[in-house]
């Protein structure tokens, strides 16, 4: 998958499909809000490893039942890729 950066026009066509997800500062970002901390440290820990397998990491932040996760290319200069939009899409099908 290409790490070139994406346009804005790419980036809002991909966002359309991709609800609760925000452009902002070169990343995608989302929150999630879990019943506790335990749950939202039990996503962090699958995006963690869905990350792992694609070789492709999120930032991730928890506030106590809040999990931010957000997204940047760092070999495109840290800006947007399509492997930041495709990481996006699959951490929004594991915790949606
Ligand atoms: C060597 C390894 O494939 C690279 O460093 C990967 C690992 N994870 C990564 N994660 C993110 N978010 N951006 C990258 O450019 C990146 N590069």
């Amino acid at each position: 998958m290409s790490d070139q950066p994406l346009t804005e026009a790419e980036i809002e066509l991909a966002l359309s499909d991709l609800p609760g997800w925000t452009h902002a500062r070169d990343r995608l970002e989302c929150t999630w809000t879990f019943d506790g901390h335990l749950q939202a440290l039990a996503a962090a820990t699958g995006v963690g490893l869905l990350s792992e397998r694609r070789d492709h990491h999120a930032d991730l932040a928890i506030n106590y039942n809040k999990l931010t996760v957000s997204v940047t290319t760092h070999s495109a200069g840290n800006k947007v890729s399509a492997k930041d939009t495709d990481l996006a899409r699959a951490v929004s099908d594991l915790l949606d």
